[in-house]
Formats: structure tokens, sequence, C-alpha cells
């Protein structure tokens, strides 16, 4: 399979059938590993670059096409979406190539459309500055590839400029944020250890175990990651463990925990700290998640932590009051990490945000009785929706008088690639 063949076969995956394009793009991105770092790249910025593009893409499209893009194949369509990618925004591909090579992609099983494909893609390379203009009169939605519900929902929130910077961050180019983990190395070591092993680093100037690399050709291939030297984790991500109170000798109980990003962040805080004897619980719902948190304690070296499969809506009588802090860490509507996850944006509908944010009070109401006397409950969900954050604090907060808030923020997704985040920490008595 050539590098287009293995984009238009995740892009069916997920632009049809519901995959997860992070998911789907490492798993393509290990099985090929032969591919060199260049091809690697191109298959990453394609994909991407089509999901996150797509209402913009069939815009286009459709303006230059008598057949609607909805009613065209889905093969035909994810090729015309490919080869308009690069004709708008790969400078380095020849519009020669972008439409021949979508037209070797459907020439196998729909002969008889190598015109069409050709002949609108080539059409609209000629009008590239046309297709352009038309993109930048279009309504905001359009333009940033956002469905209205949510910039409407984004401009009552935050303003239309606070809406816009929104959607711009979400196109901005990401960089791969890594954790120190200090329990085993200092920064400054693991720096001349990436350095040594050709990687590029950038101290990241809001937390100074925070690093950002680039020029790897795959993570898991360096030595310093199998050795569990570092963990891949957001900045914003990071806060969470920074937010809770941590101290020597702290029980801790993460109730949402895979793949285990903030509960070994904090028990590597523990193991930092004098007093050894703090140990942090890892739950999650299923035998496959806790084994992926499994594979990360195991990478981490740590041995004050452990993971258990556990449905947090179920209580358990035996941890009531059991835990000085209570990470409830919950699944929610992922709006604050489009950046990462863009098909995130398609799949949502309103009504998802309401049952997302039932889910959590159920799951809260449930895991606040494991929080011992003057201990904290940590709240944090990937979302910047108000349903899920500010309004499930507020319920929270009505009906449990003996919690108070000791801080709450919404961290929105900001120009340096950075994912929107929300941290309400309660105490409780
Ligand atoms: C936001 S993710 C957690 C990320 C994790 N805290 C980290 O930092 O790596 C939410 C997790 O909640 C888990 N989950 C969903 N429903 C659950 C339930 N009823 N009980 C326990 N875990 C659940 C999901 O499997 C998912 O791993």
């Amino acid at each position: 399979m050539n590098e287009r063949e293995i984009v238009l076969q995740i892009l069916s995956a997920v632009l049809e059938e519901g995959a997860y394009s992070h998911l789907l793009l490492q798993a393509v991105l290990d099985k090929y590993a032969y591919l060199d770092k260049r091809q690697r790249a191109f298959i990453s910025r394609l994909t991407v670059g089509v999901i996150e593009r797509k209402i913009s893409l069939d815009y286009i499209l459709n303006h230059y096409s008598r057949t609607p893009v909805k009613k065209m194949k889905p093969m035909i369509r994810n090729s015309l979406r490919m080869g308009l990618y690069q004709i708008l925004y790969m400078d380095a591909v020849p519009d020669s190539a972008a439409c021949n090579e979508s037209v070797k992609l459907i020439a196998r099983r729909y002969r008889p459309l190598k015109g069409f494909v050709n002949g609108l893609l080539r059409n609209i390379a000629r009008h590239r500055q046309e297709a352009l203009s038309l993109l930048k009169d279009a309504s905001p939605g359009i333009r940033y590839s956002m469905p209205d519900w949510l910039m409407k929902e984004w401009s009552k929130r935050f303003g239309r400029e606070g809406c816009e910077s929104i959607c711009k961050s979400f196109l901005a180019p990401r960089k791969t944020c890594i954790r120190v983990n200090l329990a085993r190395i200092s920064v400054e070591d693991l720096i001349e250890k990436l350095e040594g092993e050709g990687v590029s680093v950038l101290r990241s100037e809001d937390l100074d175990y925070a690093l950002y690399i680039s020029g790897y050709d795959s993570i898991k291939k360096l030595l310093s990651y199998r050795e569990g030297l570092f963990y891949v984790q957001d900045l914003s991500s990071m806060l969470v463990a920074e937010r809770a109170p941590v101290r020597g000798g702290s029980r801790v109980l993460d109730v949402c925990a895979a793949p285990g990003g903030k509960s070994l962040h904090i028990a590597e805080k523990l193991a930092c700290m004098d007093r050894s004897e703090g140990r942090v619980l890892a739950r999650d719902l299923t035998e496959d998640k806790v084994a992926r948190i499994r594979e990360n304690i195991a990478r981490s070296q740590m041995d004050n932590i452990s993971a258990q499969v556990f449905d947090a809506r179920v209580d358990d009588a035996a941890s009531h009051e059991a835990y000085d802090i209570v990470l409830a860490d919950l699944p929610c509507s992922g709006l604050g990490v489009i950046g990462r996850k863009p098909e995130i944006r398609y799949r949502l509908q309103p009504k998802d945000l309401s049952a997302l944010a039932g889910l959590q009070t159920q799951i809260l109401s449930v895991v606040k009785n494991y929080v011992k006397a003057q201990g904290s409950l940590v709240y944090s969900t990937c979302t910047i929706s108000g349903q899920e954050n500010e309004e499930n604090t507020e319920r929270f907060l009505a009906e449990n008088p003996d919690f108070h808030l000791i801080s709450q923020e919404q961290i929105l997704p900001d120009a340096s690639g950075r994912d929107g985040f929300f941290i309400s920490v309660f105490s409780r008595g």
C-alpha cells in the first residue's frame, strides 16, 4: 500500500464508520514500521488535515461539483477531499500529483468515475485563489470547519472573538508535550539523553518538568520512552496533579484512570516526597483499560501505584472516607482536545453534553463518599462546556454542603497548541 491508500483507509474508517483517528493512525504507523520519517509525516498530516477541514473542503467541492458531496460514494468523496486538501494546503505537493493520485485511488473500483474526479480536482486547482476566497467569505463555521451548534454555543459562552480564537487554536500545529518522570531522572539528564537520541527538546515556560519534543521518528522506539523516563501528556492535563494537594504519605484514589497519566503523575510526586508511604490506586471500567494502566505503570517502574477494574458508578463501602485525595477525571465530551482528536466535533450532538453532565453528576455523587474529613475531591474534564464544568461544580456544591470549593479553572485551548481543560478542587469539612 502506498501512503495515500493508507490515508484513504483511515479516512473511511473515521469519517464513515466512527473510528478514532489518533488510535488508527498510531496502529497504522506501528504496523508499517518500515515507512520513513517523511512518509509517516505525510500520512499523519494528510489524515488529520482532511478530518479537521472536512466542512471547508466539502463546501468548496459542493461549489464546483454538480453532485453534492453527501450523495457521492464514500470512496469518491474521501479521495476528492484528500486531493483538494493537498491542492489547498500542501504546497510541497504539485497540483498534478494531487489530482493524478486521487484518480489512481478510485480507478480500480470506480473506473467510469475517473473523469469526474480528475475534471473536478483540476478545475478547482485552476481556480485555487477563487476557492480560497470563497472560504474567506464563508461563515466562521465553514471557515473553521466547525458545526454551527458548537459555534453558537461557544459564541454565547466566550464571545465571538473567544469562539474564533478557540477554533483557530484547533488548527494550530501541535507539539508533542512530555512530562519528565522526576522520580527516575532529572529534567537536565533527560534532556541530555533525548538529545543523545537525536531528539530536539524545548523547555516549557509554564512547568519546569514539561518539555516539547520533535525530530524523532517514533516515540515508542526511543530508549528513554521504553525506560519510562517520560510520559506523553499535554501541559493542561499536567495541571490536574499540580492542583491536587498531594502531600507525603497521601492515599490517593483515581476513579477513572486509564491510561494512567494523572495517576502516575501523582505517584511520581509522592515518590519524590520525604515520606514514601503514599500510594495511588488507579481504577477504570474494563480489563482492557486497566491493562493499559498496568503497561504504563510497568514502563514507569513506579511501585507506589496499583490498578484495579471498578465501575465508578457503583458504591464501594470499603472505600468510604478512606482517601486523602479522590481524583475524578471523568468521561466527558472532549471539546478541549479537538486539536488532537479532530473528529470529535462531528460526532457530538447537543444532547450528548447533557447526558455526559448527568453521568458526571452520578459518578461524583458516589465517589465523594471516599474522601476523608479534610480530604480533597479533584474534579476534572478535558472539555469546555459549561454544563459539564461550572454547572456541575455548582450542582455538586449545592447538593453537598459538607464540601467547599478551593479552586475552579477553565483552561481554554490556545495558540500554543495546549488542550482545553477544567479543574475544580473541593475540600471536605
Ligand atoms: C478522561 S479519561 C481518563 C484519563 C486518565 N485520567 C488519564 O489521565 O490518563 C476517562 C476514563 O473514564 C473511564 N470510565 C468511563 N466510565 C467509567 C466508569 N463507569 N467507571 C470507571 N471508569 C470509567 C474511561 O474508560 C476512561 O478511561
